[in-house]
């Protein structure tokens, strides 16, 4: 009979896919789809799952009898009648009168008579209108923690829920929120005890735990969206007496991507780092908690006076950043022509930006002194300790974002930046710097230099038209953010070798700047690497690397990393010149072409 429906349903369908299938041939409009979707295989299935359960339907069993325990009862108390029962009968009363048999039974009955639901007892007529109900939760402890923090009230001893973490045991179970009362944890009453004493209670039970808990009846639901933000800041919770519960906080470092699942309370924020591999979040102080903290540090900590209002003395801006120094040993020494870079123009175009007297002003403690003082304001301590950021895919009809090189002297920024401008100087180019220095015969201004008047270089200086600037044998030298968006304009990836403390600088919605830290490998792969590598130093010649030079070179990378590692979104360790080289590329196509993540600032409409 089944397989008879089936056939009758299957024949009408063919029928009408052959008659459909006519249709198509002359053309009729929609019976090429009308045709698919009846020859599609899941309509078929379909069918077959729809007979299936007629089938079921028809066929369903019903119980022969609601009461098989009754009638069990009924059949050993007969079994017991004889005096002398038989073997047989004896054999059915020990299987009927054990334990299985009348818990089956039993199972049976209720399943007949559908009793699936426990009996509860009526509530009582005279029940007060406050009373509070209680709520039994049980919870199965595993290798987790169980995800919530608890408080107590001072004043009364109670103790309360103080915050369920996003994703942990208690949050999954749905059944403890902040603010519920505990009562009892594993049968023992809570009250009055201090929150150390309920954690012991917490951490000697094992497998299931069950709380006693009044509900907080004034609770909010909570359907926040997580934000995004990068820390600017280290935070280490072991180290914070403030927090409520340590083992429940979470620790970052600067440059962190963090999900902050939950803002509700103001002070203490729930969150999960990125990439995260837990679906648990953890505490960390809110932007305002941080804030606070730093400043209560910064008060503690001695004076520090503005580089910028300090006499000229060397600066203090980096005084920790070891440099790379002028050794001139008199040995392996390569005579260069002053001020000329290697090789300016390729495929017609000029590399701008890479003549030695533009590059080793920067050197020179004399150009650092000279700096901008928006590095070294107290606010730049006190800037808001997370960013919040967004991700970012640039519109192809956009301008092209600002790359910045940044690393330490003589890591291989300018020989990096070189060869990618070379590779393809129609994508690639570096702002065209502004000097002082009077143009030479072969010299064109806005090719080599913007060469400029020391009035009109201080008083771009003054208008803060310099992202970089400084002296040297008595000119002045420096990149104008003009030059940057000179390139932008021209539709074509601006590539700048800044150093660190000059990147918050650049940071602006136009630039979008993608920053990549060019990282010193090891002193070992930095001997194999730099073997016949040129320093230029501040004579006019070319020396080999020395011992001393590695070793600096790998401290300056490490503490500019640990100083600005925040403002990085990329960091290339530059081993094998080659491979660093498509490194940097692939880096810079995916930062054009591919979401980023970006201060949320740079994509509102407002600057
Ligand atoms: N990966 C590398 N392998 C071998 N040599 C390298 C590598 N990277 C750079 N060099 C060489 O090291 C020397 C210093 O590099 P570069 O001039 O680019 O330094 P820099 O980071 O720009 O520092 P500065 O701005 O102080 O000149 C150059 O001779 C360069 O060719």
């Amino acid at each position: 009979m089944k397989q008879a429906m089936e056939d009758v349903v299957n024949e009408v369908l063919s029928s009408v896919v052959q008659d459909v299938g006519q249709a198509v041939d002359r053309n009729v409009t929609g019976a090429q789809i009308l045709q698919e979707l009846l020859s599609a295989p899941w309509l078929r299935a379909l069918l077959k799952i729809y007979e299936r359960l007629m089938e079921f339907q028809r066929l369903m069993p019903g119980p022969l009898l609601p009461y098989a325990s009754g009638l069990s009862l009924e059949i050993m108390s007969q079994l017991q009648k004889p005096h002398r029962p038989s073997a047989e009968a004896r054999e059915l009363y020990n299987l009927l009168s054990s334990p299985h048999i009348q818990a089956l039974l039993s199972s049976h009955d209720s399943i007949a008579r559908s009793d699936y639901g426990p009996v509860l007892p009526p509530l009582p007529d005279a029940l007060p209108e406050d009373e509070e109900a209680i709520r039994i939760v049980c919870l199965v402890k595993n290798n987790q923690p169980l995800g919530a923090t608890i408080r107590r009230n001072e004043e009364t001893g109670e103790i309360y829920v103080a915050r369920v973490i996003h994703g942990g045991l208690a949050d999954r179970s749905g059944l403890l929120h902040p603010g519920d009362m505990l009562v009892e944890v594993n049968g023992s009453p809570v009250g009055g005890l201090e929150p150390e004493q309920v954690i012991q209670i917490l951490i000697n039970s094992q497998g299931t735990i069950l709380f006693k808990v009044i509900p907080n009846s004034a609770q909010i639901p909570s359907s926040q969206k997580p934000v995004y933000m990068r820390a600017m800041v280290d935070y280490c919770p072991q180290k914070d007496p403030t927090i409520p519960c340590p083992d429940a906080g979470m620790a970052f470092s600067r440059g962190d991507l963090l999900e902050v699942v939950d803002q509700s309370d103001g002070q203490w924020w729930q969150a999960r780092k990125l990439p995260c591999t837990t679906s648990c979040a953890a505490v960390i102080p809110s932007a305002s908690m941080l804030k606070s903290k730093q400043r209560e540090q910064w008060w503690c900590q001695p004076l520090h006076i503005h580089t910028c209002i300090r006499p000229l003395t060397p600066a203090d801006h980096d005084d920790d950043l070891p440099q790379m120094q002028d050794k001139c040993t008199g040995k392996d020494l390569e005579e260069i022509n002053f001020d000329q870079a290697e090789s300016d123009v390729t495929d017609g175009i000029y590399l701008a930006g890479f003549r030695r007297s533009f590059r080793l002003w920067r050197r020179s403690s004399y150009g650092r002194r000279r700096q901008s003082c928006t590095s070294c304001s107290p606010n730049a301590t006190l800037s808001s300790p997370y960013e919040e950021v967004l991700l970012y895919q640039r519109p192809p009809e956009e301008n092209h974002r600002l790359i910045i090189l940044v690393g330490a002297s003589g890591v291989g920024v300018n020989e990096l930046r070189k060869r990618l401008i070379k590779l393809n100087p129609s994508t690639f180019q570096g702002p065209v710097p502004h000097t002082t220095r009077p143009a030479r015969a072969e010299e064109h201004t806005g090719r080599e230099y913007h060469f400029i008047t020391k009035e009109l270089f201080e008083y771009m200086a003054c208008n803060h038209r310099f992202v970089e600037y400084g002296e040297y044998r008595g000119h002045l030298y420096g990149t104008s953010t003009d030059a940057i968006h000179d390139v932008i304009k021209q539709g074509r990836v601006c590539v700048v070798d800044v150093e660190a403390h000059s990147v918050p600088a650049l940071r602006t919605k136009k630039l979008k700047p993608y920053v990549v830290f060019i990282k010193a490998p090891s002193a070992d792969s930095l001997r194999q690497t730099r073997r016949d590598s040129r320093v230029i130093t501040n004579y006019s010649i070319n020396r080999a690397f020395t011992e001393d030079d590695f070793t600096e070179l790998e401290e300056a990378s490490r503490l500019i990393e640990a100083k600005y590692k925040q403002f990085f979104d990329s960091v290339l360790v530059n081993d094998d010149v080659q491979d660093s080289c498509i490194q940097l590329c692939s880096i810079i196509q995916q930062a054009q072409d591919e979401p980023q993540w970006i201060p949320i600032s740079w994509s509102r409409t407002e600057e």
